[in-house]
């Protein structure tokens, strides 16, 4: 499958949620990484053809999604799992996977009972299967969520910050089983945790305010930081400038040691000043902080301000 997304933009009254995206997305895993508000649920919502865009053009395989013909043959390939699923409390594991596969129009009985039979196994359900949905675990849910989304064996299935609020074992097993899953279609996941994104996807981007802030292989993310991580000690607290973020503050038997994102640490108080390696978190603060800079209109420092 490949899925071509042009000068995509979407407005909600005032807000301007996705400002002209364009990206190329394949088989495989791909993350979708920003922090809250970035876009990434609107994005994915026009993808699972939920919204439309107010403007751009969106292709997969040979079919253009905004057309109806194009929308409706999408949507039989179609798996998603969004921020929030609705589940019914009451019924079953089984129950609901049946009831959501009616939804998806899989009428034939034996068929769609062999189905979810065998996706109650690929989430590791079974066991709880005929157990009702409100004596599950956040963690089972989203799994529940992920076999619902997968029926009718779709070749885009697309998963909406699928970790959150997951321990860190359901996190894992949650990201291991998506990665088995992306081996013969996409699976778009979004997320703003950088370690779902660095354990599971070849290829991601990054949003901020509505924009592709970067796309590319995950590991050029940290390539991007190259020379701005930096690491001292201080024995008094470090104010960051707005050009800088600080990434840890560790206390340590003599002073605190810091590690900071952006231009040189220029302070008179710190020693051992050192560049170092950065990070995939590193990378994705700097891409972000260098995007938000860049939409900065320049202000006049306070001398010509105060000449006029
Ligand atoms: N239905 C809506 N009506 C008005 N504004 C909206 C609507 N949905 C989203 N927005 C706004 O659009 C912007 C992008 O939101 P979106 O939910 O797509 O971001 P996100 O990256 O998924 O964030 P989060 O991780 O918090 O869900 C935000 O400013 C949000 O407030």
């Amino acid at each position: 499958m490949s899925i071509t997304i042009e000068n995509v933009s979407k407005n909600y009254s005032s807000v301007q949620a996705l400002k002209g995206i364009t990206l190329h997305i394949e088989d495989g895993m791909f993350g979708l990484l920003g922090p809250n508000g970035a876009g990434k649920t609107t994005l994915l919502r026009i993808l699972a053809t939920l919204i439309r865009p107010s403007s751009g053009q969106i292709t997969i395989d040979e079919y253009n999604v905004l057309t109806q013909s194009g929308c409706k043959a999408i949507r039989s390939q179609l798996g998603y799992l969004p921020q929030e699923l609705a589940f019914y409390p009451d019924l079953t594991g089984r129950e609901f996977l049946d009831y959501m596969g009616l939804l998806k129009r899989l009428y034939d009985r034996p068929a769609r009972r062999k189905q979810m039979d065998a996706l109650l196994d690929v989430v590791s359900l079974s066991a709880v299967a005929d157990h009702k949905v409100k004596t599950y675990s956040g963690g089972m849910k989203r799994r529940l969520g992920i076999a619902q989304a997968l029926l009718g064996n779709p070749r885009l299935l697309i998963v909406d910050e699928p970790t959150a609020g997951l321990d860190p074992e359901e996190r894992i097993r949650l990201r291991t089983l998506l990665s088995h899953l992306a081996h013969r279609r996409v699976v778009l996941l979004s997320t703003h945790v950088v370690e779902d994104i660095s354990q599971t996807c070849r290829h991601i981007a990054v949003l901020n305010k509505g924009e592709v802030a970067f796309q590319g292989l995950t590991y050029q993310i940290t390539k991007e930081a190259q020379d701005h991580v930096w690491q001292f000690r201080t024995d008094t607290p470090y104010t960051p400038s707005l050009e800088q973020s600080t990434i840890s503050v560790l206390p340590q038997e003599h002073g605190t040691l810091y590690r900071i994102v952006g231009p040189r640490p220029t302070a008179q108080n710190i020693t051992d000043l050192q560049a170092v390696a950065p990070s995939l978190e590193d990378g994705y603060i700097w891409l972000q902080q260098r995007h938000t800079l860049s939409k900065r209109t320049p202000t006049r420092n306070h001398e010509e301000a105060s000449l006029t």
